[in-house]
């Protein structure tokens, strides 16, 4: 089922696996949390084995992601006091960034870094425990995300917060590369790759909790622009961090050269860009290719492929359309039937071929002799109909006569070709079939008062003559 939110419509489906994704990613929160402070209370780095060097993250970040990530879980809830539970944990995540930037600001300790005894602490000259200065940043706005996000204010604060905690993740990751071979000693130095991780997971997790607003409306979008999205925006965010990540720590651990290690990635990244503009421009032609060959296959099965006109199928649904509107509005409109006069005689002298060449001359003459928004179509046989929308009585009339006019004065090849007419105003709740019914008694009439003019199917006891 689509849901439709600013004009974008949304694959239910894929709608729920990024709400399935933002309930994961806070659950990963809460896990990741849990393990990093059972690692300070029982003295062991949980990282220690992957990220060789580097510090564990914080008591404090990891109670942060904790309850960021349970504000995240609430958010599904729809209850009043989950929602202000989460709210409350929401602004907690925001208030722990705010303190640990107050402390670095002022060179304060308000206590909230001595949950453990850090051993790094003397090493970075400051309070054991106490989240990094970028970390707490990003606390701030993840608290600020999580809490413009439940009560449903403030949207593009909201993701103009959620790309801060983005950047701040990815400038983490991929310094983290530098500071692996050795060169990092600015600001991110001391942010371990794990809180990077968190933050990454934490912004995309609230974004994909209300996948039909803000940025994430255009990943969830049933349409080519969100089929994009799903599939470049992820890889177009993490690979070039990935790929630095990578040569640099081939740097450090096997002695690349920096030149090399640069060069690398550089190409790496480059050969990333390339192939999403070559997968796109791909994706694009099939598209087109497609649209093409829908379009020839739609008009296939709507036009009749002797005259170009509209054939039957296509005038039975134009005209339930037209009933259908009137039903709903008072509008008026016509219908014309017509029928070339003598036909059998004119293919038994001049030939199929020369009859069919007829054939092709009525329709373009029905086409010239009409508005674009009229309907003509071939009934069946020799036999046409024309359906005239917002059009009374008197006015399908003059078209009617028009025609006549059109197909008297054509320089027809072998002999004068003409055509009879029936024509009928629709009656209010009167059904398709009975309006052509009333023009095809009209037409008939014509033909049996001697061809070559037009009958109007009227209100009246005897339908009236006209043109001939
Ligand atoms: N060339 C050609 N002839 C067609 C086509 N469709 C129908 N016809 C012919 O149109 C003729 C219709 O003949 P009738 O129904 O007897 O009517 P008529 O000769 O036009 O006479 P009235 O309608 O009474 O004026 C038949 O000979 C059909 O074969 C077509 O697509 N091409």
């Amino acid at each position: 089922m689509p849901l439709s939110t600013w004009g974008m419509e949304h694959d239910a489906d894929i709608v729920r696996r990024f709400e399935v994704f933002s309930q994961v990613a806070g659950l990963v929160m809460i896990g990741f949390g849990l393990a990093v402070l059972l690692g300070w209370s029982h003295d062991f780095s949980l990282t220690g084995a992957a990220i060789v060097g580097r510090w564990d993250m914080k008591p404090g970040a990891a109670i942060g992601f904790m309850m960021a990530g349970v504000a995240l879980l609430l958010s599904r809830n729809r209850g009043r006091v989950p929602q202000a539970a989460g709210r409350m944990l929401s602004l907690s995540v925001l208030v722990l960034g705010a303190l640990t930037l107050v402390e670095y600001l002022w060179t304060l300790d308000l206590g909230i870094d001595h949950l453990f005894d850090d051993v790094d602490a003397h090493r970075l000259g400051r309070p054991p425990g106490r989240i990094a200065e970028l970390a707490a940043l990003a606390f701030v706005f993840l608290g600020g995300v999580g809490y413009l996000v439940s009560v449903r204010r403030g949207l593009w604060l909201r993701e103009c917060l959620a790309i801060g905690v983005i950047a701040i993740a990815m400038t983490g990751m991929a310094s983290y590369g530098f500071a692996l071979a050795g060169q990092g000693n600015d600001l991110f130095a001391h942010m371990p790759i794990h809180t990077s991780l968190m933050l990454l997971l934490g912004a995309l997790g609230w974004m994909s909790s209300v996948p039909t607003t803000g940025l994430t409306s255009v990943a969830t979008a049933n349409s080519l622009g969100g089929a994009f999205a799903r599939r470049l925006l992820l890889p177009a965010l993490l690979l070039p961090v990935a790929f630095s990540f990578v040569f640099k720590a081939l740097q450090s651990r096997f002695g690349v050269s920096e030149v090399f290690a640069s060069v690398l990635a550089a190409l790496f990244t480059g050969g990333t860009v390339s192939w999403t503009i070559w997968w796109v421009a791909a994706l694009l032609d099939r598209v087109e290719r497609q649209r093409c060959e829908s379009k020839v296959l739609r008009n296939d099965a709507s036009t009749d492929a002797l005259t170009g006109l509209a054939n039957r199928r296509a005038f039975d649904a134009a005209l339930a359309g037209l009933v259908a509107k009137q039903r709903e509005h008072e509008f008026a409109f016509s219908l014309l039937m017509l029928d070339l006069d003598r036909f059998k005689t004119y293919n038994d002298t001049f030939g199929h071929p020369a009859g069919d060449d007829v054939m092709r001359l009525t329709g373009h003459l029905l086409v010239s002799a009409l508005r674009p928004q009229d309907v003509p179509a071939r009934y069946g046989g020799e036999e046409f109909a024309v359906l005239l929308p917002n059009t009374t009585a008197e006015q399908a009339r003059d078209v009617a006569l028009r025609i006549l006019d059109d197909f008297r004065a054509f320089p027809w090849k072998h002999r004068a070709v003409t055509v009879s007419i029936g024509a009928a105003q629709a009656r209010e709740g009167e059904d398709g079939a009975a309006l052509v019914h009333r023009a095809d008694s009209a037409l008939y009439v014509a033909k049996r008062a001697g061809r070559n003019r037009l009958m109007m199917a009227q209100c009246y006891p005897l339908p009236v003559a006209l043109g001939a």
